[in-house]
């Protein structure tokens, strides 16, 4: 490899998958979610929407790019907003089927609240999908899980109203 411009490639390329795009295989990696009382008795619905997802699609090794929305109701416990962020940020840093992901997120707020009461919808667009095979670039793949009072009707039915999935990304 003589043009100087690709020397570097080989490297460049390991090193990018290692600690970026597959970073979240880490466990070290793993964000320490800060966690606080409810002092202030918020007892209500709080929902960190359109947190940008970048992850790869196992079977392809192609990206998968969308928002995730969260919701969780405190039973006692705070979690930093930003923590749900680098959550999600760190499930989908590793190949991924979205199905998985959005489990793992709400697998992890749970453990982290102490608390059932966590849902986690997940709009993205594959490029598996969107740029080869098919290659429709319209379609994008929404996932939920819904945890403790979100199999209710009405509480799943505000966190839906609260993000409504009309999402451009
Ligand atoms: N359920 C699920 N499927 C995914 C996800 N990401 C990619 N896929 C699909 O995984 C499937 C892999 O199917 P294969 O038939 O082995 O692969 P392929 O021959 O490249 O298929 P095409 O994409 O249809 O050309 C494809 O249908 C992808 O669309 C995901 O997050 N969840
Ligand atoms: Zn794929």
């Amino acid at each position: 490899m003589t043009d100087d411009s690709l020397r570097g490639t080989p490297n460049r390329v390991a090193k990018m998958f290692v600690k970026e795009i597959f970073g979240g295989l880490h466990p070290d990696r793993k964000p320490k979610a800060s966690t606080f009382d409810n002092k202030y008795k918020y007892n209500e619905m709080l929902v960190e929407k359109n947190i940008t997802v970048y992850s790869t699609c196992e079977h392809h090794l192609l990206p998968i790019v969308g928002r995730a929305h969260i919701a969780y109701i405190s039973n006692g416990t705070v979690v930093g907003l930003s923590k749900m962020n680098r959550i999600v940020d760190y499930y989908a840093k590793r190949p991924q089927v979205q199905e998985r992901l959005t489990i793992q997120i709400v697998k992890e707020l749970q453990k982290v609240l102490g608390t059932d009461d966590v849902a986690c919808v997940i709009d993205a667009k594959h490029l598996c999908v969107n740029s080869r095979g098919i290659r429709d670039i319209e379609s994008s793949t929404v996932t939920a899980e819904f945890g403790g009072k979100f199999k209710n009707e009405k509480t799943r039915l505000e966190f839906l109203d609260y993000i409504k999935l009309d999402t451009k990304f």
